[in-house]
């Protein structure tokens, strides 16, 4: 690996979680709006919400299909679907970018110019570049590359596979957004030449609904940090550095948790709250 990308520590993660204080109420630690799932795929949405939740945000405020919002509802009562301001987006797991409705497109619209840090990942990617507010994009290789292919940077799967440092971060210069690319090594870095990597230190994380689950944790650091955010747009590379680290520690205590064995993603959200605490021990 080049040596001018960091490996992101327990440390550095310790630095990016937001305990709450006294004068705190739940509007001030920071909501998060949540855009994700389909009828397609509802259980993207259940698992962002849940790993929201579980990583300590102030309020999820949930948009979404009637169906998916129950099933939201269903596993995290605490969940508000009712509209209204929120500190921070999480956009796109779960959607099909060539199935948008009518609705959905009028609810991208008004988060995407509400101004505030937008996470964008899976279904919501394409969005890239159509708003001015602060933007990490969370694609694995396959999405990083069809990504960059539609804006004419021709590049395969294998491609970013095989040299994804070189791909987030001319991803990063040519898109001029933070970019988080998954993997077994997670490459995080911005045009500012912020480089992170977080190493996941076990591969049960591959199975379905993991990187779901890291957008939750990915939106709730970010809605919690929406005051720091609001004047350095830079420490979205640090948050999502942190991000990756939690979700890669959940999975590896679920797995220690059951002798390493293997673990589901909503295992994982479940392991966040126990993370979250070791780091505030730090
Ligand atoms: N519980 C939920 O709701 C979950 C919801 N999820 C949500 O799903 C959405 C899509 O996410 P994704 O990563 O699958 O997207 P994408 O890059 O389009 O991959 C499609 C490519 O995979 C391939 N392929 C398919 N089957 C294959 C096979 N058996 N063996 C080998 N290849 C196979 C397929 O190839 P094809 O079959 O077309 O040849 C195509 O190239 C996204 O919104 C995410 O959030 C997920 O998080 C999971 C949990
Ligand atoms: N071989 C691997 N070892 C460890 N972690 C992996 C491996 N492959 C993928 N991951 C991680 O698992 C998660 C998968 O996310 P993603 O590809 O979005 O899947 P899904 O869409 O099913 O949620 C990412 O956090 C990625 O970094």
């Amino acid at each position: 690996m080049d040596a001018s990308w960091q490996e992101w520590t327990a440390e550095d993660a310790a630095e990016w979680i937001m305990e709450p204080v006294a004068g705190d109420d739940k509007y001030r630690r920071g909501v998060l709006g949540v855009i994700t799932g389909s009828p397609d795929y509802p259980g993207a949405a259940v698992l962002g919400v849940e790993a929201a939740h579980r990583a300590g945000v102030g309020m999820v405020r949930f948009t979404g299909p009637r169906a998916v919002r129950a099933a939201v509802l269903a596993r995290r009562p605490e969940t508000v679907t009712m509209a209204g301001r929120v500190q921070a987006w999480l956009v796109g797991s779960g959607i099909d970018p060539e199935r948008r409705s009518f609705l959905l497109q009028g609810d991208l619209q008004v988060a995407l110019a509400s101004r505030v840090p937008v996470v964008l990942d899976a279904g919501g990617l394409d969005l890239v570049g159509t708003h001015t507010a602060p933007t990490i994009i969370t694609p694995h290789a396959r999405e990083l590359a069809t990504l960059l292919t539609e804006r004419e940077i021709d590049a395969s799967e294998q491609e970013v596979r095989e040299d994804p440092a070189g791909w987030a971060e001319r991803a990063a210069r040519e898109l001029g957004v933070a970019v988080l690319l998954k993997g077994p090594v997670t490459h995080v870095c911005d045009p500012d030449g912020d480089r992170y990597t977080v190493t996941a230190p076990t591969h049960w994380l591959a199975t379905a609904g993991t990187g779901d689950v890291l957008g939750g944790i990915l939106g709730a650091l970010v809605a919690t940090h929406h005051e720091r955010l609001a004047t350095d747009a830079e420490v979205l590379t640090s948050l999502a550095a942190t991000a990756a680290y939690v979700q890669g520690e959940a999975a590896r205590l679920a797995s220690a948790y059951v002798g390493g064995g293997p673990v589901t993603a909503l295992d994982i959200a479940e392991a966040v709250p126990g993370v979250i605490g070791s780091l505030l021990a730090h």
